[in-house]
């Protein structure tokens, strides 16, 4: 019993046998089915699927801004009704405010918190020079590349301190180079804030590089095909013989359910 009340402590999202069904004008549209998926304390897990396989969809409901059709989804316990600040979200596209400057941005939501000003600049400034983007506090969206854009968008997320991260393809958009360098940016980044991650990629590379585990999910309807523990040393070399074999078996394990 004890053990187990350790175990469920270190979860912080637990889904248990999730499924969601879209109702569209052609019907029933099954997206995800019988779903089981744990993230634990300063884990970061990554959502390894082929496109179009639902992992927005899983994305969204552990926000909270889809309902599970049926099956159960509890956040540090308690089961998920709505988007809550303790769940941080950086999309493809960041949606940053053009109007605001990156301290704007990333200050927002302490701001709507009601924070005091010169804490809430200090926590921003934090954040600002943890994703390496000290000296453009004054500048406006539009005068910042794609992969600045996105830094934004993760100090912005970082910046509420959440307990977890939810990130959706954030570097997707970005070309292979920035893509790269954000990669090792965001390893080194959860190294210095250990948070609990959970990050959508179609990209097995990028999964490679950053996941304690890989969860591997089948075509849609989404469900766990194959879980792998990645014990690889940090930062990963993305050459090395086991990195290789990892990334052959993964790939071949996701070509087998398309
Ligand atoms: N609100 C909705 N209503 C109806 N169908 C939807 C809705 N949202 C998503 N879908 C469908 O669910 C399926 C999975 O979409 P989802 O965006 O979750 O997949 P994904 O794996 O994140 O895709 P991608 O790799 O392109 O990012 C798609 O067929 C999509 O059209």
């Amino acid at each position: 019993m004890e053990q187990e009340r350790k175990i469920n402590h270190n979860n912080i999202v637990e889904c248990k046998n999730v499924s969601k069904t879209f109702i569209t004008p052609e019907g029933e549209h099954p997206v995800v089915q019988n779903l089981d998926l744990e993230a634990r304390e300063n884990e970061f897990l990554v959502l390894f699927g082929p496109g179009q396989c639902g992992k927005t969809t899983i994305i969204n409901m552990i926000a909270g801004f889809e309902k599970a059709t049926a099956g159960s989804m509890k956040f540090m316990g308690k089961e998920i009704t709505k988007p809550d600040s303790s769940r941080g979200v950086v999309f493809q596209s960041t949606a940053l405010f053009p109007w605001m400057t990156t301290m704007g941005n990333v200050e927002y939501g302490l701001k709507m918190a009601g924070v005091p000003k010169a804490e809430r600049q200090k926590r921003a400034q934090k954040y600002i020079d943890l994703v390496g983007l000290s000296g453009f506090e004054k500048s406006f969206p539009v005068q910042l590349s794609g992969g600045m854009r996105q830094r934004v968008g993760i100090a912005r997320a970082y910046c509420n301190e959440p307990k977890l991260m939810l990130m959706d393809e954030p570097f997707g958009a970005l070309d292979a180079q920035t893509r790269y360098l954000m990669q090792e940016e965001l390893q080194r980044i959860w190294e210095a804030e250990k948070r609990t991650v959970i990050f959508v990629t179609n990209n097995i590379e990028e999964a490679l590089y950053l996941a304690d585990r890989i969860l591997v999910l089948t075509n849609c309807p989404a469900t766990v095909k194959r879980e792998y523990k990645i014990d690889l040393p940090r930062p990963r070399n993305l050459v090395s013989p086991e990195f290789l074999a990892l990334r052959k078996e993964i790939t071949s394990i996701l070509d087998s359910t398309l």
